[in-house]
């Protein structure tokens, strides 16, 4: 018996291996009918033997039955929204404000650029390397639970790959479906004469928002993570970049567009660049996010509320929206 047991933890440790090469190194060591075999082994192992099965087993992505409705989850740290420029102005405004505030010259500042995803904000909660929580941004400070859908996401670990997971560590990320998952779904959506999206974004909203986990592990969605919220047990690099780094040493996927600028004339190059690559992506993103790499003078920054101190807005509940 324990000799299946074996079977099955090594079965395990192959494919989880094989899955980072594949969804976060883009560099596939195996055929997937290798992949595949060694999955379905794994599956009738499990099968035949169902006390051996583990929540985080490679196996184990899809929910059996849909939720009633989505509980809510209470973000520890706010999940802020970005502040926005729309021309190089705007941004040489930005880092005025910044130099401002910080005597420190523009040329001396490096800034981490990434793509601006266009899709879903996500919170992925692992404890002791283990995926136990996620939930969407929602309002900044109140989320949906939709743990159940976001453990069907192929490029997203069950469990972290490392042999010292830090206690807690919350990722920060977007799912978004690229455009051949989004021509995909539509064409069967027309198909069966149901209801087609207007754009990738609402095609991965519907997909997260959907109650039966069953249907969003049939949507082609990817999660690019983009920052840390909690995180214990563990002491992180200095920089935003080299966070990023240590995320996809251990299981997370990264978008990897993403460069350190040194200096406004390299970040705006950059901007124009990720523009004229815009169209070859095989994915929608609406700008790049274009932030201080050193993670001392973050803290130092510290955030604006965007929030005016004089109003309120007093909300009904959400209505559940139409789920495909
Ligand atoms: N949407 C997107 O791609 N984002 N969003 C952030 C972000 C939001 C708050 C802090 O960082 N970063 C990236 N790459």
């Amino acid at each position: 018996f324990n000799q299946i047991q074996q079977q099955c933890e090594q079965l395990r440790e192959t494919l989880r291996y094989h899955e980072y090469q594949y969804h976060v190194l883009d560099n596939p060591i195996i055929p997937d009918a290798e992949y595949d075999r060694m999955m379905n082994q794994l599956k009738q192992l499990e099968q035949n033997y169902p006390q051996l099965i583990t929540a985080d087993s490679p196996t184990q992505r899809v929910g059996a039955k849909p939720l009633a409705s989505f509980a809510q989850v209470r973000h520890e740290i706010p999940m802020l929204s970005l502040d926005n420029a729309f021309s190089d102005e705007d941004f040489l405004a930005f880092v005025k404000r910044i130099q401002d505030r910080i005597n420190v010259d523009t040329t001396d500042l490096t800034f981490c650029c990434e793509p601006k995803l266009d899709g879903l904000a996500v919170s992925i909660l692992y404890v002791d390397g283990k995926l136990v929580q996620a939930a969407t941004r929602g309002d900044g400070t109140t989320g949906e639970d939709i743990t159940l859908n976001i453990r069907t996401i192929r490029n997203i670990p069950l469990q972290l790959l490392t042999e010292h997971p830090p206690h807690r560590l919350e990722v920060r990320g977007e799912i978004f479906m690229p455009h051949m998952g989004f021509e995909q779904l539509n064409e069967k959506a027309l198909a069966k004469g149901e209801k087609t999206f207007a754009n990738p974004r609402n095609a991965a909203a519907g997909s997260l928002r959907q109650l039966d986990p069953r249907i969003t592990r049939q949507r082609m969605l990817v999660l690019n993570a983009y920052g840390i919220g909690i995180v214990e047990g563990v002491s992180l690099p200095d920089t935003h970049y080299a966070r990023l780094q240590w995320l996809k040493s251990i299981g997370i996927p990264v978008n990897s567009e993403i460069q350190l600028c040194q200096g406004v004339d390299q970040v705006l190059s950059f901007y124009r660049v990720i523009g004229e690559k815009r169209t070859q992506l095989g994915y929608d993103i609406d700008g790049t996010v274009l932030k201080i790499n050193d993670i001392a003078l973050q803290e130092r920054l510290g955030f604006i509320s965007k929030a005016p101190r004089w109003a309120i807005a007093y909300k009904f509940p959400a209505q559940e929206e139409l789920t495909v």
